[in-house]
C-alpha cells in the first residue's frame, strides 16, 4: 500500500544518505572490503550455533502446511454458540487479554501481530507464550499485508474481527508520525478492504481512543460530543479511523463498532504508559516527571482497569450485528456504533503516584513540570451510559485495586532479573 516497511515500530523515515556515501579510491580497497564481507558471512553461516526455539514459540513459515494447521486449530470454535474471531494486535496489552478471554469461553481465536519494537518486544513474546498455553496462535504479520489477510480469511471464515492492532501512545506521534499513518490509517483501510470483499463479511469491533475528545472542556465526555479538535496526531488518526469506519459501513454494509478506550492499565500493560514507567522509575529511585496544567491545574485521567475493558470488548462483540454486504456489495443498512469504555471516575496523576508509593513502599522523587504541548490533554472523563444500556457495561475496579494487581504482576514478572526498560 505504501513504501514504509510492514513493521514500523521505532522505524523513522530516513533522509537520503546520498551525500554520505564513501568514495572508492582504488579497486584494491574495494576487493579487500568485499573479501572481508564474504569471509564474515561465511563465518556466520558455518559457525553460528543454531538457536533452537522452544516448541511453543517456534516460528512457522507463513503459508506452510504446519502453519495452516495451527491457524485452523486456533480458530476452531469449541462452544455451541461460539464465534470465530481474528484478533489483530493479539500480542499487545489489550489484545492478549481479549484473546485469552474469548478462548476461555470457547470461541475460535486467531491472533495477528507484527511484534514491532515500539516497546520491548520481549514483553510481547512473553504475552505470546501466555496465549500459546491457552491454545491461541499468533500469526506474525502486518495488517498492511493484503495477501496474508486474504490467506487467513481463505483458511477461516471469521465471523468477527477484533481489531486492536495500532500505533499507540500520544506523545510518540511527534517523534514518528509516519508509524501512526501506517498502522492506524493505511493498515485500518487495508483490513477493511479485505473484510468488505469477504463472503460473508465479518462484523468488526475496533479500538478507537478517548483522545478523540481532544481539547473538549465539557465533562463527562459523551459519544454525542464533538470530536474535531484532537490534540495529537495519534488522536487525529483515531478520529480518522472513525470516519473511515463510517465510509465502509455506508458503502459496503460492514458492521462496525468503535471503542473509545480511556487510559487502560493493568498486568501485562504497556511500558510506554505513565503508571508503568513510574513504577519502574520509583523502584529505581529515579525522579518521575509529573505534569501539571497552567496555574497548578490538575491533570487527571479516567484510568480504566483491563478486566473492565475486556468485559466491554466482549459485550460489544456479542451485540455486534452481522454485516449486510457480501463480496463487496451492500445489500442493506448495517450497524455503526461507537462507545466510551472508561471508568467514570478520573484520578489526578499526583494521586496515581501516591497510590504507587503506598503499594511499592517507596517514596517517589517527584519532578513537577508544566504539561508539555506534545499531545497530552488536561483531563479525560467518560460518560458510559450508552455502553451500559447496550451491553450492561459496568466497570468494577477502582485505581487503588487495579494498581495493586498491576504492582503484584510487575514485581513477579521482573523478579528474575528481566530489565524493565522500554
Ligand atoms: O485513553 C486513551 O485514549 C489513551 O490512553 C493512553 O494515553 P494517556 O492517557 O496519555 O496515558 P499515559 O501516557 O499513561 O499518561 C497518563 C497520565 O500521566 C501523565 N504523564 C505522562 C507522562 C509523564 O511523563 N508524566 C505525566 O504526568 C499524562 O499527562 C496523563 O495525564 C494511551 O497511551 C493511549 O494509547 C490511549 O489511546
Amino acid at each position: 500500500m505504501d513504501n514504509t516497511p510492514s513493521t514500523p515500530g521505532k522505524f523513522k523515515m530516513e533522509k537520503g544518505s546520498y551525500f554520505h556515501r564513501p568514495r572508492w579510491h582504488t579497486s584494491l580497497a574495494k576487493l579487500a572490503f568485499w573479501s572481508f564481507v564474504f569471509l564474515g558471512l561465511m563465518f556466520i553461516f558455518f559457525f553460528r550455533t543454531p538457536s533452537i526455539p522452544s516448541p511453543s514459540l517456534r516460528t512457522y513459515n507463513n503459508f506452510g502446511a504446519a502453519w495452516e494447521k495451527r491457524v485452523r486449530s486456533s480458530a476452531r470454535i469449541r462452544s455451541p454458540n461460539g464465534v470465530s474471531v481474528l484478533v489483530t494486535g493479539a500480542a499487545g496489552f489489550v489484545g492478549t487479554h481479549v484473546s485469552a478471554a474469548l478462548k476461555r469461553r470457547g470461541d475460535g481465536v486467531l491472533g495477528l501481530d507484527n511484534f514491532n519494537d515500539y516497546y520491548d518486544p520481549s514483553l510481547k513474546r512473553a504475552r505470546q507464550a501466555l496465549l500459546e498455553r491457552t491454545g491461541v496462535f499468533i500469526v506474525e504479520g502486518d495488517i498492511n499485508d493484503v495477501d496474508l489477510l486474504k490467506k487467513l480469511f481463505e483458511i477461516v471464515a471469521f465471523t468477527h474481527v477484533m481489531h486492536l492492532a495500532a500505533q499507540a501512545g500520544v506523545r510518540y506521534a511527534m517523534e514518528n508520525p509516519g508509524s501512526y499513518v501506517h498502522s492506524n490509517i493505511a493498515g485500518f483501510v487495508n483490513l477493511l478492504e479485505v473484510c468488505k470483499s469477504m463472503n460473508p463479511q465479518p462484523a468488526i469491533v475496533w479500538a478507537s481512543s478517548s483522545s478523540v475528545y481532544g481539547l473538549n472542556t465539557k465533562v463527562p465526555f459523551s459519544e454525542r460530543d464533538r470530536t474535531d479538535q484532537p490534540a495529537s496526531l495519534y488522536a487525529a488518526t483515531k478520529k480518522a479511523g472513525e470516519e473511515i469506519a463510517h465510509t465502509y459501513n455506508h458503502i459496503y454494509g460492514l458492521s462496525l463498532t468503535g471503542l473509545r478506550f480511556f487510559t487502560v492499565y493493568g498486568p501485562w500493560g504497556r511500558p510506554d504508559m505513565a503508571y508503568f514507567f513510574f513504577t519502574r522509575d520509583i523502584l529505581k529511585g529515579k525522579s518521575i516527571p509529573i505534569f501539571e496544567a497552567a496555574n497548578h491545574g490538575t491533570v487527571a485521567r479516567d484510568f480504566t482497569y483491563i478486566d473492565d475493558i475486556v468485559r466491554g470488548c466482549l459485550g460489544a462483540l456479542d451485540t455486534a450485528e452481522k454485516s449486510t454486504g457480501s463480496g463487496g456489495k451492500k445489500t442493506g443498512p448495517a450497524q455503526l456504533r461507537v462507545f466510551n469504555l472508561g471508568n467514570t471516575s478520573p484520578v489526578p496523576v499526583s494521586e496515581l503516584v501516591s497510590i504507587l508509593e503506598r503499594l511499592l513502599k517507596v517514596k517517589a522523587e517527584r519532578n513537577i513540570m508544566k504539561l508539555p504541548r506534545n499531545g497530552d490533554v488536561q483531563f479525560t472523563h467518560a460518560n458510559i451510559s450508552y455502553a451500559q444500556s447496550e451491553f450492561g457495561y459496568k466497570p468494577k475496579t477502582d485505581l487503588q485495586n487495579g494498581l495493586k494487581k498491576f504492582v503484584q504482576w510487575y514485581i513477579n514478572y521482573y523478579s528474575d532479573g528481566k530489565k524493565a526498560d522500554q
